[in-house]
């Protein structure tokens, strides 16, 4: 679905994420994971045409110069959830459907079924993001990536700000939907166990560089260098 070439971003001099290729098939999860400051944020971030970068993304195979066009088949999820505090959960769920000028029905239906899915109800719905914990905005900005019903989703580490039985359930109902529906999905994580959990590939990264890649059990059988060993090792432990 995505190929990337030679893809770079630096800000002022330093930079976040060295040339890059990289190939992203259909249906694929793929799993960024890496210290703090390692450029995960920010490949996602290119992936999705808010992060300015040098090099090339193609998607299904045409290079993107145009990221407003093709938004709509990519739903994003950053770590605070970034809804718009000025509208409900609800409002911000819809959002994109009434823009695209879906049928009232048809945008009822979707939020019943999304709301069912991340376990939210309609008096939770009606609040502003303000007023719902920071697991709930969660939830509600992963039912508004899911609205349009996305090709791809990225993912700043969904699952980070949830209790263990919410994180629990949604990681199953999460890992169902993307089979199901062969999306590709691309999810930073700073969770070993939740990389684990959504199997497929890894991508560990140092320093904005990728540094190995391959299913976590790979990483942890051969470790490409003593800095991999390392950093599973101490994700592991705790
Ligand atoms: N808008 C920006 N302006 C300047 N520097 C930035 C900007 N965004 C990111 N950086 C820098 O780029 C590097 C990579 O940041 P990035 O957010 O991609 O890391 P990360 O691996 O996602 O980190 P974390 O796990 O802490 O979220 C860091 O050194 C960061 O300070």
């Amino acid at each position: 679905m995505y190929q990337l070439d030679a893809v770079h971003v630096s800000f002022g001099g330093v930079e976040a994420l060295a040339p890059t290729s990289l190939s992203i098939a259909k249906g694929e999860t793929l799993v960024l994971l890496g210290p703090s400051g390692s450029g995960k944020s920010t490949l996602l971030r290119c992936l999705i045409g808010l992060s300015p970068y040098d090099g090339t993304i193609r998607l299904d195979g045409a290079p993107v110069r145009d990221w407003r066009a093709v938004r709509r088949r990519l739903g994003y999820v950053i770590q605070e959830g970034g809804l718009f505090p000025h509208l409900s959960a609800r409002g911000n769920v819809v959002l994109a459907a009434r823009e695209f000028g879906w049928e009232t029905s048809r945008i009822e239906a979707r939020v019943m079924e999304l709301a069912q899915l991340v376990g939210l109800d309609d008096e939770q719905l009606a609040r502003f993001p303000a007023q719902l914990s920071g697991g709930q905005r969660q939830r509600v900005a992963m039912m508004r990536a899911l609205m349009l019903g996305p090709d791809a989703l990225l993912l700043d580490e969904p699952l980070s700000a949830l209790d263990p039985v919410t994180r629990l359930r949604l990681a199953g109902e999460l890992r169902d939907i993307f089979a199901r529906l062969g999306m590709t999905v691309v999810m930073v994580t700073h969770s070993l166990r939740e990389a684990r959990f959504f199997g497929g590939r890894a991508i560990l990264m140092r320093d904005g560089r990728i540094v190995q890649q391959g299913p976590v059990a790979e990483l942890e059988s051969a470790p490409a260098d003593e800095f991999v060993a390392e950093f599973l090792a101490a994700e592991s432990a705790l």
